[in-house]
C-alpha cells in the first residue's frame, strides 16, 4: 500500500542515524548525509516528505493528537503532516488541508486549494468545517480563482457506491453520532476545530528543479528566498492569518503549531500566543536543518473568554 504510513517518533529514528557531530573528518558530507537521512527515511515510511518527522518529533513531546479530532494543516502540501495527522486520529479524524499550489490529497484528506491570506478563502474554510461531518469521509475541493475574480468550487466525493455499501451496517464513528457532533460545536460557539497546524512558508519562484513538476512531486516554488528579512516578514504574515483563523474556529483547549522564521518580529507574535493559550514553546525539531532560520512556536490549550479585538488584531478579555 503505497499510502501506508508506519508512524514512528524522530526520536526512535534518530536512535538510528549516524550522530554528524560525532565524526571527526569531512564533517560536513557526514552531517549532510545525516539530515539527508530524515528524507530516506521518509520515502521508507510512505511519507511524502522528510517534514513529517518534525511533527512527529512535537507531537512525542507534547502529545497534541487524539482520536477523532479536527485538524486544519495549511500549507499541506505535499503532505506529509497530514498524513501523520490521519494517522494519529483514526479512525474518525477529519483532516482538512489547505494550499495554494495544487498537490495530490494523502489518503482520508480533504483538501481545499487557495491562498490563505484570503479571506474569501478562509471563509470557504470556515463553511466546510461548519458541518462537524463533512470531511469524515473524503472530499475534494478545487478553489480556483479565475482572471475574473470568479470563484469555482468543485466537491469529489470520495466513497463510492461500493464503499457506501460495506460500511452501511457499521455503528457510528467512534460512538459519536453526528447530532452528538452538532451539539459539541454549538456548545463550543460554533468552534469546531482541536489543532491548527501552519507549515506554510512563502512560495518563491522555482529557480532549479522544474523537471520534477508533477502533482505528486508539487513543489512548483521555493519555500525560502535566501533573503532572510524576507522569509522573516512573509512568514510573521502567514503565521498572523492562521492566529485570526484560529480565533474563529479553535476550539477551547485546542492547539496552535505554527512555523516561522526567526527575527526582529517573532517576540510580539510570541506575546499574542501567550495571551491566547496556557503554554507557548518555541521549537526548534532536530529534523529542520540547522543553518535554516525556521523555527515552530507550539501554543496549548486556548484559553476561555479570550477574543480578538477587531481594530487591532490583538487578543484580550472578553468583555
Ligand atoms: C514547507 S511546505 C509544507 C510541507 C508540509 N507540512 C508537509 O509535511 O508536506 C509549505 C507549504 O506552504 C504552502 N503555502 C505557502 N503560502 C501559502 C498560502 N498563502 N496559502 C496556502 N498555502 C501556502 C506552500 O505552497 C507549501 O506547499
Amino acid at each position: 500500500m503505497g499510502n501506508r504510513v508506519v508512524c514512528q517518533t524522530a526520536n526512535q529514528f534518530q536512535a538510528q542515524r549516524p550522530n554528524p557531530r560525532s565524526s571527526s573528518s569531512s564533517t560536513r558530507w557526514k552531517s549532510r548525509q545525516g539530515r539527508d537521512s530524515f528524507a530516506r527515511e521518509a520515502k521508507v515510511q510512505g511519507l511524502k516528505s522528510r517534514a513529517a518527522f518534525k511533527l512527529l518529533e512535537i507531537d512525542a513531546k507534547y502529545r497534541l493528537f487524539k482520536k477523532g479530532q479536527t485538524v486544519v494543516d495549511l500549507g499541506y502540501a505535499p503532505g506529509s503532516w497530514s498524513q501523520v495527522a490521519v494517522e494519529r486520529t483514526k479512525p474518525n479524524g477529519r483532516i482538512l488541508g489547505i494550499d495554494i499550489i495544487p498537490a495530490q490529497p494523502p489518503k482520508g484528506v480533504s483538501t481545499i486549494q487557495g491562498n490563505f491570506l484570503s479571506t474569501g478563502v478562509r471563509d470557504e474554510v470556515k463553511r466546510f468545517l461548519s458541518d462537524p461531518d463533512r470531511g469524515r469521509p473524503r472530499q475534494q475541493l478545487f478553489f480556483t480563482h479565475e482572471d475574473t475574480g470568479k470563484t469555482e468550487v468543485h466537491i469529489e466525493e470520495d466513497l463510492s457506491y461500493i464503499d457506501l455499501e460495506r460500511h452501511a451496517d457499521d455503528p457510528p464513528e467512534g460512538g459519536i453520532t453526528s447530532k452528538k457532533r452538532s451539539k459539541k460545536a454549538e456548545d463550543d460557539g460554533g468552534k469546531m476545530v482541536d489543532i491548527i497546524l501552519s507549515d506554510m512558508s512563502e512560495p518563491w519562484e522555482q529557480t532549479t528543479g522544474f523537471w520534477k513538476r508533477t502533482l505528486s512531486n508539487p513543489y512548483r516554488m521555493m519555500n525560502t528566498s535566501g533573503i532572510p528579512f524576507k522569509d522573516h516578514a512573509g512568514s510573521m504574515d502567514l503565521c498572523a492569518a492562521a492566529l485570526h483563523f484560529a480565533h474563529d474556529t479553535l476550539r477551547i483547549g485546542g492547539h496552535f503549531v505554527c512555523k516561522f522564521y526567526q527575527g526582529v518580529e517573532d517576540k510580539d507574535f510570541e506575546k499574542e500566543l501567550r495571551k491566547m493559550f496556557r503554554t507557548v514553546h518555541r521549537e526548534k525539531p532536530e529534523s529542520s536543518r540547522s543553518e535554516s532560520k525556521e523555527a515552530y512556536f507550539v501554543a496549548l490549550r486556548r484559553k476561555a473568554h479570550i477574543v480578538e479585538d477587531a481594530s487591532t488584531g490583538s487578543s484580550e478579555e472578553e468583555a
